[in-house]
């Protein structure tokens, strides 16, 4: 389990703060969505829960322990993650950009390359069509799918996704959502996964943190947050699309 306890991040010095006395636990094999508009300190908080930036104040814990204690390149390798731009590798093929975190480790050619087609099953990418490919040969929904495959191979126990469909036209992005959806169901990671569109957050998360300008307006269920909204910027949030919420009913009973 992952808690950040009071945790706040100011670039400045003190006098402006990207996230502000935050209070939130991040239970294991639970799906928790950061959802807020932009600038309001989403990436700032996935980014300390990486390590790439440390808090200015507060406490992260993982399983109890203080994660600054942590060993930053070990803690990274433990952790999977999928950003919006996914970085592929282009002069390498598909299942060499799958396995590289696995090349990293050591592990044998052999055994690389039938995890990464095992991982390309598994995102629906049959290995005999693409293992071969280079990401340039791709489309973005397929290079998002090889990019959530790498993100897997090294069998994470948490996964971090930065707004990774965001790019994506509707369709794939329903589509890649729905494989997202499956691997919960199937591998049981702990998943938390930013983004700013509230269905991709109501479809997609057990818990929704709803982020506003630094400061954390509610954590709660899909039916929590939408039918018992804590705030009114979380109850304007989820009341305007009121009647497109309504496709989300089976969500809220
Ligand atoms: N390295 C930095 N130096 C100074 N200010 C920063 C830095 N990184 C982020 N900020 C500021 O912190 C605030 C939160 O930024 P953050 O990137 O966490 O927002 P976000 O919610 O992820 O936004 P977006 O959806 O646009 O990516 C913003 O006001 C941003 O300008």
């Amino acid at each position: 389990m992952i808690e950040l306890q009071q945790v706040c991040k100011s670039f400045d010095g003190g006098s402006t703060f990207a996230l502000r006395e935050l209070n939130l636990k991040i239970d294991d094999g639970e799906t928790l969505v950061l959802l807020g508009s932009s600038g309001c300190g989403k990436s700032t908080l996935l980014k300390m829960i990486l390590r790439l930036l440390d808090p200015s104040e507060g406490t992260i814990l993982v399983d109890g322990n203080p994660l600054s204690e942590r060993d930053p390149i070990a803690w990274r390798r433990s952790i999977g993650y999928v950003f919006q731009a996914i970085g592929l590798f282009p002069h390498m093929s598909v299942e060499r950009n799958v396995a590289m975190g696995l090349e990293l480790t050591g592990v044998s050619k052999p055994e690389r390359r039938a995890r990464a087609h095992e991982l390309l099953d598994l995102v629906h990418l049959p290995p005999h069509e693409y293992a071969a490919r280079l990401p340039g040969e791709l489309s973005g929904g397929q290079q998002q799918r090889v990019g959530v495959a790498r993100a897997l191979a090294t069998e994470p126990d948490y996964l971090l996704m930065d707004e990774p469909f965001g790019a994506l036209d509707a369709l794939t992005r329903d589509s890649l959502q729905q494989e997202v959806l499956s691997l919960k169901r199937q591998l049981g990671k702990t998943i938390v996964f930013v983004t700013h569109d509230i269905f991709e957050a109501l479809a997609l998360g057990d818990r929704i943190a709803v982020l506003h300008q630094g400061n954390l307006e509610q954590v709660g269920t899909p039916a929590e947050v939408v039918g018992h909204s804590a705030t009114p910027f979380v109850k304007e949030l989820f009341g305007k699309p009121a009647e497109q919420l309504d496709s989300f009913r089976e969500v809220f009973k």
